[in-house]
């Protein structure tokens, strides 16, 4: 039988599941790609430490030229995460003529130009599937199935771990600290876990996805970004009451410029994608051929994650080493313009904390008409003595007028504090 010797750098959660595939479907693997796939090398930062798989310890190297500099390698496979050595890593990979398959949406967003520029100069290729959405094939989707379409919108979960913490607290009740927990213990979460909870591993993935969509380069400074660390008991209660799921949504759409955000959003609860639960992702996106399409499945942990990179190996397997065929998007092309997060429009909840006196709705509702924001309904709800939950829900408005009217409501005596504002997002 023929053979592929492959290099892992890192083994966690993503390298021992590719481990685990590799061991478990090795007879599929062969058929579809013609090669045993071998591991003869893994970086690892701690050779003594207790692995889920069993694995032979001459295997395991804390020295990274053991696997570059090793003639018989053929491709390595980055799985350490986080920005350094990763990039630096890569590079080297290209440079001693090695294909490269990554997990690591981080690197990817932020140094696309050095490291496609490092792969084509050495005539190598990468491939990232496992970077945007786990096992879903988004990456393949974009960039080989739905190359026919013009890309209008791209919007979806593509968190794992926060949608694993919005699910629990949701359906279980359970606080946000117990349900972050679970999702590290699980594997979904990065290794510093405000990536996940801020929106930033959202911001990287929803970068990739849209430079691909739109044929541009997506600065990930570029991306308006709200994590789901407001997000508290109370906002999931008024949700469910109004008939809402709240979800960590990354949005791309294209109309007269490019519109890039990744916040939470309180979705209809009758939309496919609100009953998208624990750490499955869904993407949404809407194609001027196709139409409307929703890709859905597990988006964090090891056979999930491992499954794409497995997949992205034997592609360049079947893709023949000596005719690289990337998926790098254009680097240098010209940027679109990005539209200012003060345009973005959508309905609002806004809750906030206020005392129990006359003439506090008026004032209110005063100062949102002075800004063009009209009021779709109020709930008024004591929660402590003379305090009450005021909620508003806002008919469509400018985010601009909502910062600036909610900048004069909070100066009014009769306010405690703005305790959240929370976007309606609706699929057209
Ligand atoms: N977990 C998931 O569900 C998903 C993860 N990803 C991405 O996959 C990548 C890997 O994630 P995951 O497996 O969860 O990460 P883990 O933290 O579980 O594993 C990281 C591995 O890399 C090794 N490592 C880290 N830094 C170094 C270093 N400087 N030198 C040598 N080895 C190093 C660690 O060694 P040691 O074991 O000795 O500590 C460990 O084996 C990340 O980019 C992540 O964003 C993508 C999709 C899903
Ligand atoms: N931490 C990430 C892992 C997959 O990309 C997530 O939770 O989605
Ligand atoms: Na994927």
């Amino acid at each position: 039988m023929k053979k592929i010797k492959i290099g892992l750098l890192g083994f966690g959660t993503v390298g021992q599941g590719v481990w685990k595939i590799l061991n478990s479907n090795m007879d599929e693997i062969i058929s579809k790609c013609g090669y045993e796939i071998e591991i003869k090398k893994i970086l690892v930062k701690d050779i003594n430490k207790k692995r889920c798989v069993d694995v032979p310890k001459e295997i395991l190297t804390t020295n990274s030229d053991d696997i570059f500099y090793d003639e018989e390698i053929k491709i390595i496979v980055e799985l350490i995460g986080g920005a350094h050595p990763a990039k630096e890593y890569i590079i080297k990979a290209a440079e001693c003529k090695k294909h490269i398959v990554t997990a690591n949406k981080l690197v990817v967003a932020s140094f696309a130009d050095e490291i496609f520029k490092a792969v084509n100069e050495n005539n190598v290729m990468i491939y990232y599937e496992a970077s945007v959405g786990g096992g879903i094939p988004i990456i393949k989707g974009i960039n080989e199935s739905l190359t026919a379409n013009k890309i209008k919108e791209i919007t979806g979960i593509v968190n794992g771990t926060t949608n694993y913490i919005l699910t629990k607290m949701t359906d279980e009740g359970l606080e946000f600290e117990e349900a972050l927990k679970q999702a590290q213990n699980l594997g979904y979460a990065e290794a510093d876990p405000t990536s996940d909870v801020e929106g930033f591993d959202a911001v990287y993935k929803l970068a990739i996805m849209a430079s691909l969509s739109f044929n541009t380069s997506v600065d990930i400074n570029s991306i308006y970004r709200e994590g789901i660390g407001r997000i508290k008991a109370v906002d999931i209660e008024y949700a469910k009451r109004f008939g809402y799921v709240i979800k960590l949504l990354a949005i791309a759409k294209e109309e007269d410029n490019l519109e890039l955000r990744v916040h939470p959003a309180m979705v209809e609860k009758n939309h496919p994608i609100a009953n998208v639960g624990d750490s499955f992702n869904a993407i949404f996106i809407k194609g001027n051929a196709v139409g409307d399409l929703l890709l859905c499945g597990r988006g964090a942990g090891d056979l999930p994650t491992g499954s794409a990179v497995v997949s992205d190996i034997i592609s360049i397997i079947r893709n023949n080493f000596d005719v690289p065929y990337n998926f790098n998007y254009e680097v240098n092309s010209s940027k679109m313009p990005i539209k200012q997060s003060k345009e973005f429009i959508s309905k609002y909840y806004i809750r906030l904390d206020v005392k129990d006196q006359a003439g506090v709705l008026g004032q209110i509702a005063n100062i949102f008409g002075q800004h063009n924001i009209s009021i779709l309904s109020v709930t008024q709800d004591v929660f402590a003595e003379h305090k009450v939950n005021l909620v508003f829900v806002t008919h469509d408005a400018k985010y601009g007028n909502i910062v600036d009217s909610l900048e004069k409501i909070k100066t009014l005596n009769s306010v405690n504090g703005i305790e959240n504002v929370i976007r309606i997002y609706e699929f057209n």
